[in-house]
């Protein structure tokens, strides 16, 4: 389905300007990233707001998913990757091989475009994660499992057949036990790469509304291709394009008036 382009008139954020200085969870220093050869990311600096939803959005191949996988440093695992300058999460370089990647793997965790379940109950999904860094009871292990299933709005539709396979799941509540099982952790940051490009609206929907209760306890960073997702979800807004940071501001300014002709031509459709 074509989105309609966006203009400045159906723009509506959900949050009103807000220009005040916002404690910062997460930022990128002087950071670049190669595959190979190829630059994919250029001297990128940004400040990502604790206890908010950032959107980052921009045309396909600008950089966005590598954007989100240097945060949490998923691609050191492959050969030919490497990045440079700092990614700080509250004031510590996360990108330093000093820092343990177990201990990054708990401060910030990720929700995928496609969702995964494992290949087991819907409990089970929930509680592995947890069973790798915290030895609960059993019944204490029921109560995190109900919390974080009550944290992604699925409690309801599940609490009758928690030990039936995940797999039985629709995509949207497939896409929300993934989001639970993220919260489960209780990470500090949670990245979500496109996660709802693979949904109905209606489950979209769903998924959307979480971010406005999540943000309360986690800071949240969502890569989206989805400028109304953008302008509907996030308080703050990054435009990248070619692999550089073109803009980023609140929401609602970048959407109404960004400073760059670059970000004006995308997000009013002129090309993207
Ligand atoms: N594993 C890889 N090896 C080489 N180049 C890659 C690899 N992954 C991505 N790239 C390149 O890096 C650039 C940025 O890709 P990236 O997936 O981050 O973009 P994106 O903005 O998320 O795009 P999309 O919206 O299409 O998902 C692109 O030019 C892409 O071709």
């Amino acid at each position: 389905m074509t989105e309609a382009p966006i203009t400045f008139a159906t723009a509506v954020p959900n949050a009103a300007i807000d220009d005040s200085p916002q404690e910062v969870k997460l930022a990128a220093r002087d950071l670049a990233f190669h595959y190979g050869d190829f630059a994919a990311l250029k001297d990128i600096n940004l400040d990502i707001p604790k206890n908010k939803v950032s959107a980052l959005i921009g045309p396909s191949g600008c950089g966005k998913s590598t954007l989100l996988r240097v945060f949490n440093r998923i691609y050191s695992i492959y050969p030919g990757q490497r990045a440079s300058g700092q990614v700080l999460l509250d004031g510590e370089d996360v990108l330093d091989p000093k820092y343990p990647l177990n201990k990054l793997r708990s401060k910030i965790g990720m929700v995928f475009q496609k969702p995964v379940p494992f290949p087991m109950t819907i409990q089970d999904n929930i509680a592995y994660g947890i069973g790798h860094y915290e030895k609960l009871s059993k019944s204490d292990m029921a109560d995190r499992v109900e919390e974080a299933l009550r944290q992604a709005a699925l409690w309801d539709e599940v609490k009758d057949k928690l030990k039936q396979s995940a797999l039985g799941l629709s995509g949207g509540q497939q896409q929300r036990l993934c989001i639970a099982r993220a919260v489960a952790l209780k990470p500090q940051v949670i990245l979500f790469d496109e996660p709802t490009s693979a949904l109905d609206p209606i489950a979209t929907g769903k998924i959307e509304q979480l971010f406005a209760e999540l943000k309360q306890q986690f800071t949240i960073l969502i890569v989206t291709h989805n400028m109304q997702q953008a302008a509907r979800c996030s308080d703050y807004t990054a435009f990248m394009y070619l692999g550089e940071l073109v803009e980023h501001g609140p929401t609602t300014t970048i959407f109404t008036k960004p400073t760059k002709q670059q970000t004006e031509d995308y997000i009013t459709g002129r090309f993207g």
